[in-house]
């Protein structure tokens, strides 16, 4: 009788188990990539949270990437309530970024861009339109052309020198964290671009600076479903981010109005004088808001972008001493024995540049872009796309393509010998600083920001990992946020 029952127990279990995956596997299919003609390849989806569960414990551009080689170079995703387009081959970009710019021009509505970019009015998450034309005109002819970006080599060279002196201070043969050193300095670039030398309240804007980088990034429950206003208040993100904006506001009234009982002189103009200078202009019609915005988009837009393209070009160089003695015999040679670093000395080090090129390409700060949204229903190559979908740019995954790139996972800064690429390949297989009408304008900026530091680290010390570690042994892992970074914190080893 014993026996009877068990078997009994033992085939209702497996009935069970055997039903379970059957309703699976008919979910699985009924939910399919519902592709007709004129809908776009998907994975199968499950109910309300649609596709996020492929992302789950992927780092999300190479959990986009792996599904872009299943579903092709051109999917549909449904992030809970958002319909987002994936684009990850050069092919796909530059039909979008030729033929559609316009029509995904826009930024779709975030909590991030409500609370820290006061309403949307700053630069990266205005939506297309007359005030975003007004403010980027004001970002390239004023803040970030070519002239305002030399007019800071001056402090860009002070500051770097400090770099040295400091991690020469900690003596040679000791572990140091470059990735502290690193950030602290472009913070201090900003800051003194921004402001003007120092302010007091330096660390503490910093810090916020940030915590917010790390609040703006990944995938947040609240931007997935923006219908769904008590998750927003639920996940904490709100109350987060808005203690961080209140005190970055705080610090930035104090600095105005310290700012208004000095005149600038208009030769050495600070972010803020400009700034201030044009809201009074019958020109722009800027409030105090609308440059509050600026300025934080600014730091936010140009410290951690820079500081770690520097940290994956030191990771990179130490996982291939070979690049390492290249960049590092060039350097030495031009330089030949001087102490200090001027940018007038290192602008034709060819083989630092290809470092740099190389490191964007493997290591891009936004694998995702910026996420843009379409301002009406649009038929794309084929493919009939709701108004309102998002674009999700993949492009780690461009500039990885194997089609475009040989041994594409390879840090090879060869590669761009005698190549006409400069911040965006012709045909769309480079694009670490984005494309198109919403490109990044401070490009120009942020490799100058990148360029004096990374050779004087290089030229000023040889560098080790710690306790005899061998170079392959360093750590790559990525941690993803609103720019990609190490993991782990660079800890190395220098000698001079
Ligand atoms: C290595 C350094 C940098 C990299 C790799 C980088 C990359 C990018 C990328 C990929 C975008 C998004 C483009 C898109 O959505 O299509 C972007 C946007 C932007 N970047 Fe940069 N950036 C860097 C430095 C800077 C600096 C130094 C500034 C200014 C101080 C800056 C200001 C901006 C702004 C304002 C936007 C938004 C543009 C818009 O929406 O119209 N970036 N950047």
């Amino acid at each position: 009788m014993k026996s009877i029952l068990k078997a009994m127990a033992l085939s209702l279990t497996s009935s069970i188990a055997l039903a379970t995956i059957v309703f699976f596997v008919i979910y699985k299919f009924t939910t399919r990539s519902k592709s007709t003609k004129n809908s776009l390849p998907e994975p199968w989806r499950l109910p309300i949270i649609g596709h996020m569960h492929h992302l789950i414990g992927t780092i999300p551009h190479r959990g986009l990437m792996d599904l872009a080689r299943k579903y092709g170079s051109l999917m549909h995703l449904q992030l809970g309530e958002v319909s987002a387009i994936v684009v990850s081959s050069p092919k796909a970009a530059k039909e979008i970024f030729t033929t559609y710019d316009i029509t995904f021009g826009n930024r779709p509505e975030t909590l991030s861009g409500e609370i820290i970019g006061y309403h949307n009015t700053d630069i990266v998450f205005a939506p297309y339109g007359e005030y975003w034309r007004q403010v980027r005109k004001i970002c390239t002819l004023d803040l970030l052309s070519a002239k305002k970006v030399k007019s800071y080599q001056s402090l860009r060279e002070e500051e770097c020198w400090n770099l040295v002196q400091e991690i020469k201070a900690s003596g040679s043969g000791r572990p140091v964290n470059p990735s502290e050193n690193i950030f602290k300095l472009i913070a201090m670039i900003f800051c003194r671009a921004a402001f003007g030398k120092g302010i007091k309240e330096h660390k503490e804007f910093t810090e916020n600076v940030k915590e917010m980088l790390k609040e703006t990034g990944g995938m947040d429950v609240a931007d997935i479903f923006p219908s769904k206003k008590f998750l927003h208040h639920l996940s904490g993100k709100r109350a987060r981010l808005t203690s961080i904006h209140k005190k970055l506001d705080n610090i930035i009234n104090n600095v105005v109005a310290e700012h208004n009982v000095k005149t600038a002189s208009k030769t050495n103009e600070t972010l803020l004088d400009v700034l201030l200078r044009l809201k009074d202009s019958a020109e722009f019609q800027l409030t105090a808001d609308n440059v509050k915005a600026i300025i934080v988009d600014m730091f936010t837009a140009g410290t951690d972008t820079s500081a770690t393209t520097i940290e994956w070009a030191i990771s990179e160089l130490i996982k291939c001493p070979r690049a390492m003695e290249k960049v590092q015999t060039e350097l030495r040679k031009a330089l030949n024995g001087k102490e200090k670093i001027h940018e007038e000395d290192i602008k034709e080090l060819s083989y630092l540049n290809l470092v740099i090129k190389e490191t964007l390409r493997l290591h891009p700060p936004l694998p995702l872009l910026l996420r843009r949204e379409c301002h009406q229903a649009v038929n794309l190559a084929g493919y009939d796309i709701p108004n309102k979908a998002r674009l999700i740019f993949n492009v780690f995954a461009i500039n990885r393509d194997p089609e475009f790139w040989k041994d594409a996972e390879t840090f090879i800064p060869e590669r761009f010998e005698n190549s006409s690429t400069s911040i965006m390949g012709a045909e769309y297989e480079y694009l670490p600083f984005g494309a198109g009408r919403r490109m990044c304008p401070g490009s120009a900026l942020g490799l100058a920001n990148v360029q004096l530091p990374l050779a004087n680290i290089l030229y000023h010390f040889n560098w080790k990992l710690p306790n005899g570690a061998s170079y392959d042994q360093i750590d790559m892992t990525e941690r993803f946020g609103l720019t990609v970074v190490r993991q782990s914190e660079l800890l190395l080893v220098p000698s001079f």
